[in-house]
């Protein structure tokens, strides 16, 4: 790494479907991250001039970076927040990637003795149904969550809806919706008053970006 060490504001950006509709943000705010970076396997990205360091990780371990001080901020849904519950300062909703955190069922649910829900939220899910009042047993898989209702795993799942594609093809219905989803902006503690003129020019240039949009 060149330039002042002090400097350098750390980023951990997410892979996948995230980093699009981040990156276009960072460059409508002055920021020349690149559009692409499928195409390689570089897992950082450094920008001297704009003395900024991008690391590209899985989404869900954005909060572990970021909470650790290994980069300042980060960029993480909603959805994993909840989910991971790290001391980390929520900075922004940066209004990207939208979807929603919902209870799912097949059309004929009823209520059983023994209520299974599946889901990749253990947290979120074991949260709302205490709060409910409802005792479940939760079920951890890690993708294709719709098929546990399909298969008899289980009789309900939580997981996220965007366009309702995935509902609609494998005939399930939305019961009820938990939470509403966007991306946001996360800062480690420390980094937050060591580097807060520079994460806070970064928050007033990513707002006005926002602002522009609309
Ligand atoms: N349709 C959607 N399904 C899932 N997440 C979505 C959707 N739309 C927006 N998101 C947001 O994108 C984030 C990252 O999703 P993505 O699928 O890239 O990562 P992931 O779930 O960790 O996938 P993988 O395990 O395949 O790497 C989610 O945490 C959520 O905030
Ligand atoms: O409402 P839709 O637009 O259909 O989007 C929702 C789907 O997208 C996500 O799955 P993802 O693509 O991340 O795959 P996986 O979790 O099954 O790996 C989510 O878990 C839903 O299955």
């Amino acid at each position: 790494m060149s330039g002042n060490e002090e400097q350098v504001l750390k980023v951990a950006m997410p892979k996948g479907r995230i980093y699009k509709q981040a990156s276009n943000l960072f460059r409508e705010a002055g920021i020349p991250i690149p559009i692409e970076y499928e195409d390689t396997r570089k897992l950082m990205i450094e920008l001297p001039d704009a003395k900024m360091e991008f690391i590209m990780a899985k989404p869900v371990d954005v909060p572990t970076y970021v909470e650790y001080g290994v980069t300042d901020i980060g960029i993480v849904g909603k959805d994993v927040l909840m989910e991971e519950n790290k001391d980390v300062y929520e900075l922004l909703d940066l209004g990207i990637a939208k979807c929603r955190m919902s209870v799912i069922a097949l059309p004929d649910w009823k209520p059983s003795i023994h209520p299974r829900v599946a889901t990749k939220y253990p947290n979120v899910a074991s949260a709302y149904f205490r709060e409910q009042g409802q005792q479940v047993e939760v079920i951890k898989l890690n993708g294709s969550i719709e098929l546990a209702p399909m298969i008899g795993l289980a009789d309900r799942i939580v997981d996220m809806v965007e366009t309702g594609q995935t509902l609609r093809e494998n005939g399930l219905v939305e019961q009820t919706e938990i939470f509403s989803i966007t991306s946001r902006l996360i800062a480690n503690r420390v980094s937050y008053r060591m580097k807060n003129e520079r994460i806070q020019s970064l928050c007033d240039r990513l707002q006005e970006a926002l602002a522009a949009r609309v």
